[in-house]
């Protein structure tokens, strides 16, 4: 009840912000262009503020207390890891840790295993992937794993993704929480069937990954001047999965409606949302429906972060979002809906791990500068994940 109070309050605060920030963009003002690169959550009448976001992200995180055992605060699995790509996994495995999980496990082929094992002692690493009980052999930790990430340095070998399209089913059968990144999405856009429909997935494209998915399911060529659309597109074309397509701006729907829809009375300034010049490569809103009293159903939600980053591209940032998300959405959906407000769990969890990404960059490159690499990005996860999600 206390949640749903303070969730009240920061949405008339986010209703006030967005009136406030709607007038300043008349005359042009830089606090406007400052509240824009924040946060948007574009196509929804709940005009939402950074703030009110990373509030339902601080409201899925565990308290840390006396009583509970080792594990319960999320035991992550990471599918990926190759003789080619030990680094991807280990940084999606150690983002998981440094986050907050208990336990962190990695399934990665023989070859790899002894080097990611030295890479850190607390990573729980299995050479079993090119196994031929593989799927035996990851299959029997499955219901201890509260999550999987597939696909960190996975790479394309026939056997492997084969064994891992039938870790896939398993974990969809056991309603195991997936984000699928790298090479997973390249399993993904040979058989899209894989994953249709699971309510439990979420995909973590890059720009590459995104157009290749797109093309396999939609048959489309990538429209780059309207990425929410086309996340949107993707999403609902996948039976309403997760996705998160990162770039300069990350933008995430599971392509449903907002939660809120005809039930929000503070949050309806729709034809401010019309009125102010949004963020992304278009330039402008794409919001064309009518004011509060219009009955047409509201448009899909899709959200937007743009927190500052960094302009360094080093390999692995990537990995990192995905292992920290796999924790993420475990917490989101232990935390279940009412400490979402009524916003989709893996919403608030692909916002969240997408936030503290991007501010890890900042940090690490405040003090790196043009020599960061991802281990420095790493190394600011406790800091920024104290500075976002524990004030
Ligand atoms: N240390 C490690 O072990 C790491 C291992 N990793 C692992 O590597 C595996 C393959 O993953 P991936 O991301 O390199 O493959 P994919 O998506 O095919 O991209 C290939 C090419 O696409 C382009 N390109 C990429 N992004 C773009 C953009 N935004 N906008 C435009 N173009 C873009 C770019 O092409 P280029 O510019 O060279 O023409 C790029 O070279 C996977 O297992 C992953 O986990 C990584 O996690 C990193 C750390
Ligand atoms: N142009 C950009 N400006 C700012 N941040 C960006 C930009 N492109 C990507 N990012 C951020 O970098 C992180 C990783 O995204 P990226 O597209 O590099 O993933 P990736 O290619 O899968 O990375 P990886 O090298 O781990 O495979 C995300 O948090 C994303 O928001
Ligand atoms: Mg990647």
């Amino acid at each position: 009840m206390a949640t749903r109070t303070g969730a009240w309050a920061a949405v008339a605060a986010a209703a006030v912000v967005a009136v406030l920030s709607a007038a300043l963009a008349l005359y042009g003002s830089p606090l406007d262009a400052v509240l824009k690169r924040a946060f948007s959550l574009h196509n929804a009448h709940s005009v939402k503020g950074m703030e009110d976001a990373l509030q339902l992200v601080r409201n899925i995180v565990p308290p840390l207390t006396a009583k509970k055992h080792k594990g319960q605060d999320g035991r992550v699995g990471v599918v990926g890891g190759c003789r080619e790509y030990t680094g991807a996994p280990y940084f999606a495995a150690i983002s998981a840790l440094k986050v907050g999980a208990d336990l962190s496990h990695v399934f990665c082929t023989q070859e790899a295993a002894p080097v990611i094992k030295a890479y850190s002692p607390e990573l729980i690493v299995h050479p079993v992937l090119d196994s031929p009980d593989a799927v035996h052999d990851v299959g029997k930790w499955l219901p201890r794993l509260h999550a999987l990430v597939v696909g960190p340095g996975l790479g394309r070998d026939d056997v492997l993704l084969s064994n891992v399209k039938d870790i896939l089913e398993a974990s969809k059968a056991r309603g195991i929480p997936i984000v699928i990144d790298a090479d997973g999405l390249w399993l993904i856009a040979q058989q899209p069937a894989l994953i249709q429909g699971y309510q439990k997935a979420v995909l973590t494209p890059n720009h590459v990954e995104f157009s290749r998915l797109s093309e396999a399911v939609l048959g489309d060529p990538l429209d780059g001047q309207d990425r929410r659309g086309a996340v949107l597109r993707l999403s609902q074309a996948l039976g309403n999965v997760t996705v998160v397509q990162k770039g300069e701006r990350d933008v995430i729907s599971d392509g449903k409606q907002d939660a809120h829809a005809g039930t929000h009375t503070l949050c309806q300034p729709w034809s401010l949302q019309q009125s102010v010049p949004m963020s992304g490569p278009a330039g402008k809103s794409e919001v064309t429906l009518g004011g509060p009293s219009s009955t047409r159903a509201p448009p899909p939600q899709c959200w937007e972060c743009s927190q500052e980053g960094s302009g360094r591209r080093c390999g692995g940032q990537g990995d990192l979002l995905s292992g920290s998300l796999g924790v993420l959405v475990h917490w989101a959906l232990q935390a279940g809906p009412e400490r979402t407000d009524g916003f989709s769990p893996l919403l608030v969890a692909a916002f969240g791990a997408c936030t503290l990404t991007r501010q890890c960059s900042h940090q690490a490159f405040q003090k790196h500068g043009r020599s960061t690499t991802t281990t420095d990005m790493i190394a600011e996860v406790g800091p920024a994940f104290s500075r976002l999600f524990e004030t």
